[in-house]
């Protein structure tokens, strides 16, 4: 089918919030994975119906975040550029991912020397890799990963903790444009968007704040937190498939559609 994704999940049955490394995260509220489960299953669900192609990577009890796969590698061109985390709660998930890479017959697997979070901080559009950068993802990431992969890599500043990845902050709506929330990035990094993608969806504040802007789309259908009402209507508006998901329990560890979400591009 036209628009067909591999995607690699992890089902989040030891998800739990007893650390925090990022402002969405608060240990004495905590969190619920029988909640977080059935929403995650709902996700898969969804991908499935739109005729997407899911693997699963087996969840390590003691690693509560390891549900978040697209933090796990950047996968291009069959190529995988493996993730080293900046935080030491979730060190173990970079070999982790690395290791169902190369079971899965992926030769061409690197363990990376800098410090990046994968897909958290990379997202790959035709002709081009945006990588954040400022809060997990080394800027030094980034040339590594251009040479890795062989494809230009633009950097972007990232200046608002609560969107501390890029894929809390923009997504990419097809191979060649994207919808984002300016206030998450430098000055100089808005005005590299806006010259590269004049024909951006702009998301307000009130939708980023819901993580409206990690979604994922495969060019026509997009996922996105059922929360995000203008953004959605936005992009209704140019034509594209919403579907809006509920997963408001993995949101209380700083994550949404796409943080679930490894994209396998071969
Ligand atoms: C938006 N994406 C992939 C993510 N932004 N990942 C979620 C990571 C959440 C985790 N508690 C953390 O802080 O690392």
């Amino acid at each position: 089918m036209a628009h067909s994704r591999h995607y690699l999940m992890c089902r989040p049955d030891y998800f739990a919030v007893e650390y925090a490394i990022n402002p969405w995260m608060d240990p004495v509220a905590g969190a619920d994975a029988a909640t977080a489960v059935r929403q995650w299953e709902q996700l898969k669900d969804t991908y499935e119906e739109l005729g997407h192609k899911v693997s699963l990577i087996d969840p390590i009890d003691g690693l509560p975040d390891m549900v978040f796969a697209a933090n796990g590698a950047l996968v291009v061109g069959g190529r995988v550029y493996g993730a080293r985390f900046a935080n030491a709660e979730r060190a173990a998930e970079g070999p982790a991912y690395l290791r169902w890479f190369t079971g899965n017959g992926f030769g061409a697997a690197m363990e990376p020397t800098e410090t990046n979070e994968g897909e958290g901080d990379f997202l790959t559009l035709d002709e081009v890799i945006l990588a954040g950068t400022g809060f997990r993802t080394a800027i030094t990431a980034h040339k590594e990963a251009q040479e890795f992969l062989g494809r230009p890599v633009v950097t972007l500043q990232l200046v608002d903790p609560r969107y501390y990845h890029l894929d809390t902050a923009l997504f990419p709506i097809d191979g060649r444009n994207v919808a984002y929330y300016p206030g998450a990035f430098s000055p100089g990094s808005q005005a590299v968007l806006r010259h590269m993608f004049p024909d951006a969806v702009i998301a307000s504040a009130d939708d980023a704040a819901v993580l409206g802007l990690n979604a994922v789309s495969d060019g026509h259908n997009v996922v996105i937190n059922v929360e995000a009402g203008e953004l959605a209507l936005e992009l209704k508006r140019r034509g594209l498939n919403v579907i809006p998901v509920d997963l408001s329990e993995l949101r209380k560890a700083g994550g949404g559609p796409k943080c679930c979400t490894l994209e396998i591009r071969v």
